[in-house]
């Protein structure tokens, strides 16, 4: 486990704004184990030794995890290949579920790291039932609507990879559909 990338990691994510206050949420898989950040922590502060441990039952370890814990272990334990999840709360990604319209892909970049974006309706943040129909989408990116995003990865580059790319697109179609 890089615990120094998974600090540098959500360090950038509030640097750049995906998360503000103390929201959003990382987690690593590595064989049974969960690092995940700490439940209310603001990401931009994150140190090594806050990050909490559970194990893919659930069971806590270390620490007291995010509140989204079980969205991120239905996902680890659907998907095998993935090893990393972000969730943000990226403005202009969750502004277009708000407004119940689609981001496209438009750039060969989208295409290529996103491949598809899926949505879920709201459901309170936290709650078993956001955590029961994430884990039923199949795709790496996922909007939430009126919440925020979550990208998955075969590695926390791969995650922080999407997660930048699918706000820079949502930016492009929002100028695009300006300019129309
Ligand atoms: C209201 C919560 O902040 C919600 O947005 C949650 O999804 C989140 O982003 C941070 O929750 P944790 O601090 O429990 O990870
Ligand atoms: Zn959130």
């Amino acid at each position: 486990m890089d615990f120094k990338l998974f600090v540098d990691i959500c360090h950038k994510l509030y640097e750049r704004k995906y998360v503000v206050g103390s929201g959003g949420n990382v987690s690593v898989r590595e064989g049974d184990l969960i690092y995940a950040t700490p439940t209310g922590s603001i990401l931009g502060f994150l140190k090594e030794e806050d990050i909490s441990v559970v194990n893919i039952d659930g069971e806590v370890i270390k620490g007291k995890p995010t509140s989204e814990i079980n969205m991120h272990l239905n996902l680890y334990r659907k998907r095998d290949d993935i090893n990393a999840i972000i969730h943000a709360h990226s403005l202009y990604s969750t502004a277009f579920s708000i407004a119940n319209k689609k981001i496209e892909l438009l750039t060969p970049e989208a295409k290529i790291f996103l491949k598809e974006i899926g949505y879920v309706d709201y459901f309170e943040a936290g709650s078993l039932e956001l955590a029961e129909e994430v884990a039923k989408r199949d795709e790496d990116v996922i909007i939430l609507k009126n919440h925020g995003v979550v990208c998955l990865g075969s590695s926390l580059i791969d995650a922080y990879i999407k997660i930048e790319v699918l706000e820079e697109i949502a930016k492009l179609n929002l100028i695009v559909n300006t300019l129309k």
